[in-house]
């Protein structure tokens, strides 16, 4: 049996994504025609022996994301919850107060996944990596050039037995052109180590503030005070990938993220590409149309476009690369080209 849970982060995170995220909480941005965090489900749903998702967060659990749950809990068919951080706990934090409910059952692994990031999701290759040679940390990595990779978590491993030697987070010089995609899969032994950072940081926090108010108590960033800690002691492991992988934390990276997953619905989902049809509009390459859209015939619409729901579109439009948000309308004969972000 296994379970995922996502961090979807919480307000005060994605400051890039404003204006974009006041309306919707970034996790439920569409990309390619449905929320960011819909292509982690629909990955996660595919794995075999998958029980349940969690969402560790700490949004205030409103109505989009209270709606966004029960929609795909039916859709998917799976346990899909949301938990709430008391306060940033930090991308290690949560995994470790939340340990009960994502070792309820008695799972054999679970995988993590960070909201921002787009990607073909590799897990099934990822379980099959695991169950072969049981690690308590596989990560997943890619390859980045030299000023890239400053910008990620960067990995250095053993090419033999890919296990992680050194990881650095974020280097201010350049470390290895291998980077941390933000997609893991742990096993519960993950979670001593996560214990020990918190028990050390309790104790830190004490020394430093006897009030007990001292802002760290709780947070664990899981990079720098597991994988970077405990690289080379034969507990973290990389699974290199070669597939589509992006980050998105900001509207042009999402545009970017957009056009991949786009792509990807060749293979995937061909029923969401929109197709020409006689007295529809102009179809060029690759376009998501929300089936409440209403699109005059004479638009011109691609390649990577994706339009939302309500969306009104005027004679003689023509969009490329563009994500129009719900309910916007465009008057007749705008257009766009990238990078565009219509709301
Ligand atoms: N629940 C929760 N989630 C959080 C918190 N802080 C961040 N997150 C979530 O954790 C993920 C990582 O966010 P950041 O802390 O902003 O890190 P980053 O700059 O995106 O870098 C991370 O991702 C890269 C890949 O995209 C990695 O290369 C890098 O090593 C690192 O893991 C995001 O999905 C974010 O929403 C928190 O306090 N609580």
């Amino acid at each position: 049996m296994l379970k995922a849970v996502i961090l979807i982060g919480g307000p005060q995170k994605g400051t890039r994504f404003r204006p974009l995220s006041f309306e919707v909480p970034k996790p439920l941005f569409p990309v390619a025609g449905v929320p960011m965090i819909q292509h982690h489900i629909e990955a996660c749903a595919q794995v075999a022996g998958m029980q349940e998702i969690l969402l560790i967060g700490f949004y205030q659990p409103d109505e989009p994301l209270t709606r966004f749950l029960e929609a795909a809990q039916q859709e998917f068919n799976l346990p899909i919850r949301y938990l709430q951080e008391f306060a940033p706990l930090g991308t290690g934090g949560g995994l470790y107060h939340f340990r009960d409910q994502i070792l309820a059952g008695g799972p054999e692994a679970f995988f993590v996944l960070n909201a921002d990031v787009c990607s073909d999701f590799p897990l099934s290759t990822m379980l099959e990596v695991h169950r072969h040679q049981p690690h308590p940390f596989l990560l997943l990595g890619t390859t980045a050039n030299r000023t890239q990779s400053l910008n990620y978590g960067c990995i250095v491993e053993n090419p033999q037995t890919h296990e992680v030697l050194h990881y650095v987070e974020k280097p201010s010089t350049f470390v290895s052109d291998i980077i941390n995609c933000g997609i893991y899969l742990f096993s519960p032994e993950a979670l001593k180590p996560l214990r020990d950072v918190f028990q050390r940081n309790q104790q830190d926090g004490q020394l430093e503030d006897s009030s007990g108010l001292w802002p760290g108590a709780g947070t664990i960033r899981l990079e720098q005070d597991v994988f970077s800690a405990l690289a080379g002691q034969g507990q973290i492991y990389v699974h290199l990938t070669d597939g589509i992988w992006s980050q998105i934390k900001s509207a042009g990276s999402a545009l970017y993220a957009s056009r991949l997953y786009l792509s990807q619905y060749q293979l995937t989902h061909p029923e969401r590409l929109a197709k020409h049809t006689p007295g529809g509009p102009r179809i060029r390459g690759n376009v998501y149309i929300h089936p409440t859209a209403k699109v005059a015939p004479s638009a011109v619409l691609g390649p990577n476009v994706s339009i939302g729901e309500g969306v009104t579109m005027g004679e003689g439009v023509r969009l490329r690369e563009s994500i129009v948000l719900h309910g916007a309308t465009l008057q007749a004969a705008a257009s766009g080209s990238p990078p565009r972000c219509s709301y």
